[in-house]
């Protein structure tokens, strides 16, 4: 792939410690590869959603620093903050859908941050941009339900609608928090399909936080694995063996097994 090997998110020393005092991440190093796909798996508690919302600045890390495309997010104000997250699309585990708008106004919500904040707020969207937004929802199946509320969509449904808003946005980077957490597996699958979709497709870079051992085995072709906020195992799904979920799931103490 013509992208290998250039960084997309490089994480240096990068550590959180919440005002309570609780470390969230521990000197973190990573460095992700434009277009790679990347599962982080770990116990619930062991930093994996600190770590995407450090990515994105959802949330400020303690010490360190990240950069998306060779630029610092972490030091990023204003204008140069904006653009940068407008590079990093995010996939939650509740959707975040506006729930009473329509499924395409949802989609549309994708293309924000490329308006004026006025724009947005009459429904100024391009032809284009509503056009766009009709595209993707036909990519993820669902360019029938374009008028519909979306509350009234199932989960899985519902997801998919969060993957077409991705689409718009056009991000270079995909961040998914535990994307199929609420989901059946058979649902759960469709939606990791998608996320694989817009990683070949669309070269889009892709960090999934899964609980699903099964399905971080499926669809991921790297492996991160987190515990109590430092990183115990990084490597190729293909060469990493299922001792290391056995440990990681684990953590060297029996107790925390019945934890998932
Ligand atoms: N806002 C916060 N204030 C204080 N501590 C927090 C906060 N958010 C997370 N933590 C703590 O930081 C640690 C890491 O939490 P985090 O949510 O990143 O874990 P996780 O691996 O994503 O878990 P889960 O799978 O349950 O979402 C935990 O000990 C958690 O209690």
């Amino acid at each position: 792939m013509a992208n290998a090997n250039t960084p997309m998110i490089e994480c240096k020393n990068v550590s959180k410690v919440y005002p309570d005092g609780t470390v969230g991440l521990k000197d973190i190093n990573l460095t992700i590869n434009k277009g790679e796909f990347v599962v982080v798996v770990g116990l619930s508690g062991a930093g994996k959603s600190t770590l995407l919302r450090s990515i994105n600045r959802l949330q400020d890390v303690s010490g360190g620093e990240i950069l998306i495309d060779g630029k610092s997010i972490t030091a990023a104000k204003g204008k140069e903050l904006r653009l940068i997250r407008r590079d990093i699309g995010m996939i939650f585990q509740s959707f975040n859908l506006v729930k009473r708008s329509s499924v395409l106004r949802n989609v549309l919500v994708g293309r924000v941050a490329y308006y004026p904040t006025w724009k947005t707020t009459f429904n100024l969207f391009s032809k284009e941009d509503k056009q766009k937004a009709y595209e993707a929802l036909q990519q993820v199946g669902l360019a029938e339900k374009v008028y519909n509320r979306a509350d009234e969509l199932s989960g899985g449904q519902q997801q998919r609608v969060a993957i077409a808003r991705v689409l718009e946005q056009n991000p270079k980077i995909i961040l998914a928090d535990e994307p199929t957490a609420s989901l059946d597996p058979e649902t759960s699958k469709r939606i990791m399909n998608d996320l694989k979709m817009l990683n070949e497709k669309y070269g889009m870079t892709v960090i999934a936080n899964l609980h699903s051992v099964e399905l971080a085995k499926e669809f991921g072709q790297r492996v991160i694995g987190i515990r109590a906020g430092q990183v115990v195992y990084d490597g190729k799904m293909s060469e990493t063996p299922e001792s290391v979920f056995t440990n990681i799931y684990n953590g060297g103490n029996g107790k925390e097994a019945a934890d998932d």
